[in-house]
């Protein structure tokens, strides 16, 4: 059982999703509710239903994007984001939300109003892991980065909140956001906690 950090005080617990089609699934359950969210495993597109928020975690973005077809994942997401619901792409499921992937001629969701190159780090090192400066985040969180992708370009409406070596590795639009890392790998959840507050926010706004 673990403890709800916001549980009592912040009113009602949001209920997030995790998409379970592939990827770090578990790890992204157990950091959500460290953030004092309720979190599910979603394998349909029914059990959107009633979520006021959905990460879709890491892995590998085409393999992710084929399950997600295969499954109506994509239109069911695009309205789900459409009735202003909070979504949250990390490495892979950044690259499940850009509206441009560099080198491929078809994007997934085009959520996100930004172009992005998948691995991107991968010529330096597979993985590493660092401490980023994140806006609306006090102190530095710590990042996992594998065969991370970057952010190339982001369009109007897209605020970055995070460089690395001046390379862009998190943006928010609006309800939506993206990072490049693996923030789930670490017990650092506090960009988790700053989701759950985007869904709180978003959920306020919708009522
Ligand atoms: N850790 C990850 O999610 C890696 C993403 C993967 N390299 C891709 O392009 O989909």
């Amino acid at each position: 059982m673990v403890k709800l950090r916001n549980g009592g005080k912040a009113g009602i617990v949001m209920k997030i999703g995790v998409l379970a089609l592939q990827g770090a699934v578990v790890e992204h359950i157990r950091s959500l509710e460290l953030a004092g969210a309720e979190a599910v495993a979603i394998k349909r597109v029914e059990e959107l239903e009633g979520l006021d928020g959905l990460v879709v975690p890491g892995g590998e973005s085409t393999t992710i994007g084929k399950l997600m077809r295969k499954y109506g994942f994509i239109e069911a997401i695009r309205e789900f984001s459409a009735q202003g619901k909070a979504v949250f792409g990390t490495c892979a499921g950044l690259i499940v939300l850009a509206s441009e992937i560099e080198g491929q001629d078809e994007a997934h969701l085009e959520l996100m109003n930004m172009k992005v190159q998948r691995n991107a780090f991968g010529r330096q090192r597979e993985s590493f892991e660092t401490d980023l400066n994140v806006t609306g985040i006090n102190e530095p969180i710590r990042a996992v980065f594998i065969r991370a992708p970057l952010i190339a370009e982001v369009g109007e409406g897209v605020e970055v909140i995070s460089t690395y070596k001046d390379e862009i590795v998190a943006a928010r639009q609006n309800h939506l956001l993206a990072c490049s890392f693996h923030p789930e790998l670490t017990d650092d959840y506090r960009l988790h906690a700053y989701f759950v507050d985007m869904a709180r926010e978003a959920a306020a706004g919708r009522s």
